[in-house]
């Protein structure tokens, strides 16, 4: 068996998206991914996924030529070949990123956002090599299939008029019976038990009421609400009393680990996070000062599935639970995700997933949610397949685009509606 990588193909994609609000704006019609494809000398080919922004693609191109003629199997050596590939300074930021709300942006989580991509592949191509999944590779599933919430998203019927967009199928949702509408649909589709909404769009007594509406609806139901950081500390508490008997769990209510510690010590309402535990370095004074109850992990700007294994393991000596977060992503990632989730013993709420949003994917047979759950994959590798031609046309798009959508901007898209919009200061309430 030679394990050699000789060949490595980096598709950037656009891939359509629905006008769904968050507290910087609005999504854009089109959304950048990237696909990562590993071959080895035995024509098995391996795949992944990533973001596909600027600042990502112009690290994993000097990447994937530096892993040509390096096996698949060499994981760690990942890692190092990262540190060689240098990151722009204009690219690192201690700021929220625009758009994608995942807290911090430094240098070496940049180069882990490619290395996830990378390692994904090389874990599929092993995987196809020796006949086996990839959780199988990460030490063996512990469950036969992962648990999803339903992502709910204050939304707009159609992007703006004039906008070239691809239609989709799901009404307008600006207040709670549109939530509710919208739970409803999810619930009935994809048999999901649990709703987190993303809120941080309307003043808090809108997401509030929202919240209710909810959880008069759905009885029973776990519950919970996103802001991304939108609010102060005592508008935090203000709504974690007013919600405190539904909620599973507040997530990111206001920007910062000394906010989240203080909102922490003064609720019993358990917080969540993707944004102020988001790399290791922040792990140490997060549990120290008990901001966080539960870290949403994202394997991508962790660093892949073994680091996410990682985190786990952390999360469980401090006591503190382990989901997962989700931002756009196609059903490589959702396969990934699924994978390394399969393998967390202590996973103990339902992960996050926007891929019910993404009507365009890049395999030959979408992943399906019964009962709210993705069935744990068994073939080799990841267990999917790329569609060629599929992935030819979202490429297209990316080659035809004339800049506009090749870097996320929720707060440009959210422009074109509201001229003069910009991102809004937090805390916003
Ligand atoms: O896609 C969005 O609008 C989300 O707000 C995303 O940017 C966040 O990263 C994420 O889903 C979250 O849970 O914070
Ligand atoms: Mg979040």
């Amino acid at each position: 068996m030679n394990l050699t990588v000789t060949d490595v193909r980096l598709t950037p994609i656009l891939v359509a998206d629905p006008p769904l609000l968050n507290t910087q704006g609005v999504h854009q019609p089109y959304t950048p991914r990237l696909i990562v494809e590993v071959e080895t000398a035995d024509g098995i080919t391996g795949v992944g996924e990533t973001y596909g922004d600027t600042k990502y693609l112009e690290l994993a191109r000097p990447f994937a030529r530096k892993l040509v003629g390096r096996e698949v199997t060499d994981l760690n050596g990942l890692f190092a070949v990262a540190d060689e590939v240098a990151v722009d300074r204009s690219r690192v930021s201690g700021q929220v990123d625009v758009g994608g709300l995942r807290g911090v942006q430094t240098a070496d989580k940049l180069r882990l956002s490619v290395v996830s991509g990378f390692e994904v592949a090389c874990l599929d191509a092993l995987g196809k090599a020796l006949g086996l999944p990839v959780h199988a590779l990460l030490g063996g599933k512990v469950r036969d299939a992962v648990e999803y919430s339903a992502y709910l998203f204050y939304k707009w019927a159609a992007h703006p008029d004039g906008v070239r967009a691809e239609k989709d199928d799901w009404a307008a949702a600006v207040d709670p019976a549109g939530v509710v509408e919208q739970a409803r649909r999810f619930k009935e589709t994809y048999g999901f038990t649990s709703f987190k909404l993303k809120g941080g769009v309307f003043p808090p007594d809108e997401e509030i009421a929202a919240v209710r509406a909810l959880a008069e609806a759905f009885p029973g139901h776990p519950l919970r609400l996103d802001p991304n950081g939108a609010w102060s500390v005592e508008t935090s508490l203000r709504v974690a009393r007013e919600l405190g008997d539904v909620l599973e769990y507040l997530e990111d209510p206001t920007l910062g680990t000394a906010g989240m510690a203080e909102v922490a010590a003064r609720t019993g309402v358990p917080l969540a996070t993707n944004m102020c535990v988001t790399t290791f370095a922040e792990i140490k004074e997060a549990f120290t000062r008990d901001a966080v109850q539960v870290v949403l992990s994202d394997h991508h700007y962790w660093g892949g599935l073994r680091n996410t294994r990682q985190l786990a393991a952390i999360c469980s000596t401090f006591g503190v639970g382990v989901s997962m977060h989700s931002n756009t992503h196609l059903g490589i990632s959702l396969a990934a995700m699924t994978h390394v989730a399969s393998t967390v013993p202590d996973l103990h709420h339902a992960c996050d997933s926007h891929y019910p949003w993404q009507s365009e994917d890049v395999l030959t047979e979408r992943l399906t949610f019964e009962a709210g759950r993705v069935a744990v994959p068994d073939g080799p590798g990841l267990g999917v397949e790329l569609d060629r031609t599929r992935l030819a046309e979202l490429h297209r798009r990316w080659l035809d685009d004339d800049g506009s959508h090749r870097d996320r901007d929720d707060a440009a898209a959210m422009r074109i509606a509201e001229p003069g919009w910009v991102t809004p200061e937090v805390p916003r309430w």
